[in-house]
């Protein structure tokens, strides 16, 4: 009996606790009304369908929240693990994978295939209305191929955001695999990183979020950063302690910003509720860096 009552003030003591987390959250959700948010969704931070649902909860409940949610989504990983199966090598240059006809045909089977349709299918599963997308749908991401002898990877030149507004309106969450289309036909191998902060200038996005598999931007001594200039991003670079693919992330951070994203953070998205300890709490998650 005494522990039975124990349990009920337990669960009473939590429903007050959820109670007042929500009412504090009031602020920023109405901060938040309306804008449009880019998620990029680095392959490392897809680590098990727990991760998974999580992060498609919480995208759920941004919608739910009347902000609008945009998924751009990389699978690095996933990718490595086909072209192993397959007995392709490849090979990266500064965080961007070097990119054969044969290797494209293999990127896009798995962003636009399973990886694309695994995120679509997480958010549907709860209750979200998610459709697959890949920069070559409606020409959206039109890219030039990329300089640095790195072969059919794409550097974006235009965005045609009509499609993805037009799926904002009628209620749809966009989730967007990283190919792009070029003016003669071909195909291009994007990076995530660079097509989410694309997607994010040319939607003139309040917010792009980069998730991946560290809590931030670490310096020297392996501490995150939770607030980065430009400036900082440089010297960082330019001695080393920025490097492999953190260094798409910080340069997509100081592009978007310069094509009118307000801010970008970079932040773990392997950890419960990263994008709604971002957007709806005092603390912020991850580094930010600020227009
Ligand atoms: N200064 C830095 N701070 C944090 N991570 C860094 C830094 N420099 C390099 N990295 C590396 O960048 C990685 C994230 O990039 P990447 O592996 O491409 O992730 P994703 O698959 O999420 O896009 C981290 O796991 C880390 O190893
Ligand atoms: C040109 C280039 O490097 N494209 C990436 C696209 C996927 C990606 O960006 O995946 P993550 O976000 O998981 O790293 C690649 O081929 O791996």
């Amino acid at each position: 009996m005494a522990a039975q009552m124990e349990k009920s003030q337990a669960m009473k003591r939590d429903s007050i606790a959820t109670a007042r987390m929500l009412s504090e959250a009031l602020p920023h959700i109405q901060r938040h009304d309306g804008s449009i948010i880019v998620i990029k969704l680095g392959g490392h931070a897809m680590s098990s369908p727990d991760a998974m649902a999580s992060f498609a909860r919480d995208i759920v409940m941004m919608h739910q929240c009347n902000l609008k949610p945009v998924i751009v989504h990389g699978g690095g990983p996933m990718i490595n693990a086909m072209l192993e199966k397959l007995e392709i090598p490849t090979e990266f240059k500064d965080g961007k994978r070097i990119s054969t006809p044969e290797t494209v045909e293999v990127v896009e089977m798995v962003l636009s295939g399973t990886v694309n349709k695994t995120i679509v299918q997480a958010i549907n599963d709860q209750g979200g209305r998610a459709v697959g997308l890949s920069g070559k749908d409606a020409k959206l991401l039109v890219c030039d191929q990329a300089e640095g002898g790195l072969g059919l990877v794409g550097a974006p030149k235009k965005v045609n955001a009509g499609v993805i507004t037009a799926m904002l309106d009628g209620g749809f969450i966009p989730v967007i695999a990283p190919l792009g289309a070029g003016e003669q036909g071909q195909t291009f191998n994007v990076n995530g990183d660079t097509a989410a902060g694309a997607i994010a200038g040319g939607l003139d996005a309040d917010r792009l979020l980069l998730l991946t598999d560290v809590a931030g931007v670490k310096d020297g001594e392996g501490d995150v950063l939770t607030n980065l200039s430009a400036e900082q991003v440089h010297a960082m670079t330019q001695s080393g302690v920025i490097s492999g693919g953190m260094i798409p992330k910080t340069q997509t951070a100081l592009d978007a910003i310069s094509n009118g994203v307000r801010a970008v953070v970079i932040l773990d998205g392997r950890a419960d509720n990263a994008c709604l300890l971002e957007l709806f709490t005092d603390h912020g998650a991850g580094s930010m860096i600020r227009a």
